[in-house]
């Protein structure tokens, strides 16, 4: 029998490896693909250690896997979408050729991450979702400014807001950097049962603000549990 698209692809990859938390399918339940089946890939491993992260779990551990075997439990969901998350994702060399091979077999995909590594490597094809890390995360001195040059329109821009001075933070980088009009979709996000989110509506309809405000939609589904 003739090998497929897909099997040729799988034969190139065996070579490279990734670790990986966790592959599961779910409803999109953040940035612009809000609500959408999704497949997420999670690495192993993060260098930051934002205070309210809900991943702590992704830190250590993790299975070494193959492309091609990522690739194959990718294609057992019925999702067109695939979100690569972690841990940090570009903390692994090997996110690059796992962002391409995705691409490449037809996928829609999406990437988190915290923007403290460069970002310029990664398929053109793909939507970056860069959490701008603010004060009350305790990693603020990780943000890659030089990051924001580099994105377009099919990139996002995500602030998590902990607080009133997230919130103001936010408000001028967005200013200073012109981010509504750099980047396809700018996402505010209440930091989960941390800060109310009623309150961070008010602020932006307060302010008029020309963003999106996204509540992580899994967690009000679910709630605050790994897999979902
Ligand atoms: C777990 S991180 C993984 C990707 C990457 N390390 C990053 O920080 O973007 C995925 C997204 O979840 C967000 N997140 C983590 N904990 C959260 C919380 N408690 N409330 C709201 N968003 C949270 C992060 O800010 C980030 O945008
Ligand atoms: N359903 C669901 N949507 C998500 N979008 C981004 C997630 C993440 O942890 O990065 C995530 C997640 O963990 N679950
Ligand atoms: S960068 Fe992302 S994974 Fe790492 S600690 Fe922060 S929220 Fe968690
Ligand atoms: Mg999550």
């Amino acid at each position: 029998m003739a090998a497929t698209e897909t099997d040729l692809i799988a034969t190139d990859l065996t070579g490279e490896s990734l670790r990986i938390s966790e592959i599961f399918y779910s409803l999109q339940g953040e940035a612009r693909d809000s609500g959408l089946p999704t497949v997420f890939v999670r690495l192993t491993g993060c260098p930051l250690r934002c205070t309210y992260c809900d991943s702590e779990y992704a830190f250590y551990g993790g299975e070494r896997m193959s492309l091609a075997d990522i690739l194959q439990k990718v294609q057992s969901y019925p999702a067109r979408h695939v979100c690569v998350t972690g841990g940090e994702p570009l903390a692994q060399p090997n996110c690059i050729p796992l962002l391409k091979a995705l691409c490449d077999a037809g996928y829609q995909v999406s990437l988190e991450t915290s923007g403290a590594m460069p970002v310029d490597a990664v398929d053109t094809r793909v939507s970056r979702v860069v959490d701008l890390k603010t004060p009350a995360s305790g990693e603020l001195a990780r943000n890659r400014m030089e990051n924001i040059p580099l994105l377009g329109q099919r990139d996002q821009v995500k602030f998590v807001i902990c607080d009133r001075a997230d919130y103001e933070w936010a408000k001028s980088t967005l200013d200073e950097y012109g981010l509504s009009r750099r980047v396809g979709e700018v996402l505010f996000s209440p930091s989960y049962e941390q800060l109310p989110p009623r309150q961070l509506a008010e602020w932006i309809l307060e302010d008029g603000l020309p963003v999106r405000m996204q509540m992580q939609l899994h967690k009000l589904l679910w709630g605050d549990i790994p897999g979902v």
